[in-house]
């Protein structure tokens, strides 16, 4: 069985731990049939091939713990996103690795998947956030209101941006580390604004109103000391056309929406490389899930 898992954008600017677009690509591509032994091989990027680190086992056997099943399976992994690079690399792998399983079992059922797939995050970010898993899943945009009981708001936005990849690594567990426990009133009142207006804004398909939302009180200034280049590539791909800039999910990668998404990829890139940065962008579509 073969499932091809798509790269998302977590928090999409206000919506921390909420908001997730699934992109077209880059993805990662699972194969997986059933045997005595657990075994895992990956080709791409690098992670690791113990069956209990790399996410997509973990929630394979995860899966087959959720339905009883007692078997192995071989893994075969074609790693095409980046991990640490914030564009839900381990969310990818996660949701693959149970996605396959479960369609090998027969099992439809989107909460046992998503329960399996957030025992794969959890290896990777410490806490089993569904801001990558469940827009890799469902695609478009998703507001995710709870994962159990699943209650996900779906957009069919039709929107392209640009995505803006510097070759530094934040890992997901040392971002969410930096978080406060509490934020200032003022602060959850602003996001809850710019939050609602967003998605309003992609329902309506206002993508420059959307773009000019793109803002974070609750996540991204605290952790500026992991992406101390963030204002600078920000102004950049502003001063070049762009509506808005924010970073995609924990970072690095930061994406923008705009007309001459070309020309905001270059600009970010050449404010990357003043700071010494390599970066490389691309443009995506959004991507309609995992297959
Ligand atoms: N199949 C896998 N895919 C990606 N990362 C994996 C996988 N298996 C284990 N890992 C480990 O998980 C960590 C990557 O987690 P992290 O969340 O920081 O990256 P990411 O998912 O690309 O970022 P983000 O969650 O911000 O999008 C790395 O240490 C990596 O070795
Ligand atoms: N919402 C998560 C996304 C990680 O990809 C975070 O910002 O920590």
């Amino acid at each position: 069985m073969k499932v091809s898992a798509p790269a998302t954008i977590a928090n999409f600017g206000p919506g921390f731990d909420v908001f997730g677009l699934c992109l077209e690509k880059p993805m990662d591509v699972i194969e997986v049939k059933l045997a005595d032994e657990v075994e895992v091989k990956v080709e791409g990027y690098e992670v690791p091939e113990d069956p209990s680190r790399n996410v997509a086992s973990v929630s394979a056997l995860s899966l087959l713990g959720e339905v009883g099943v007692e078997s192995g399976f071989k893994m075969k992994i074609k790693k095409g996103i980046r991990p640490t690079s914030g564009l839900g690399s381990s969310g990818a792998s996660a949701l693959g690795g149970a996605l396959a399983i479960a369609k090998l079992l027969g099992v439809e059922d989107k909460e046992t998947i998503l329960r399996a797939a957030l025992e794969g995050e959890k290896v990777a970010s410490g806490t089993p956030h569904g801001d990558n898993v469940v827009p890799a899943l469902f695609g478009g945009f998703v507001v995710l209101n709870s994962l159990f009981p699943l209650n996900v708001v779906k957009i069919d936005v039709k929107l392209k941006l640009v995505v803006v990849l510097p070759e530094v690594k934040v890992s997901t567990k040392k971002a969410r580390e930096l978080l406060p426990k509490y934020v200032p009133l003022r602060d959850a009142v602003k996001n809850l604004a710019l939050a609602s207006s967003l998605v309003l804004a992609l329902e309506e398909g206002d993508i420059e109103e959307a773009g000019r939302l793109l803002d974070d009180y609750l996540a991204i200034p605290y952790r500026k000391p992991l992406i101390a280049w963030f204002d600078k590539v920000r102004r950049a791909a502003l001063e070049n056309g762009a509506y808005g800039l924010s970073i995609s999910g924990s970072g690095p990668a930061v994406f923008a929406l705009g007309d001459n998404l070309k020309e905001i990829g270059k600009a970010v890139v050449e404010a990357f490389e003043e700071e010494g940065i390599k970066a490389e962008y691309f443009i995506s579509g959004v991507g309609g899930g995992a297959e």
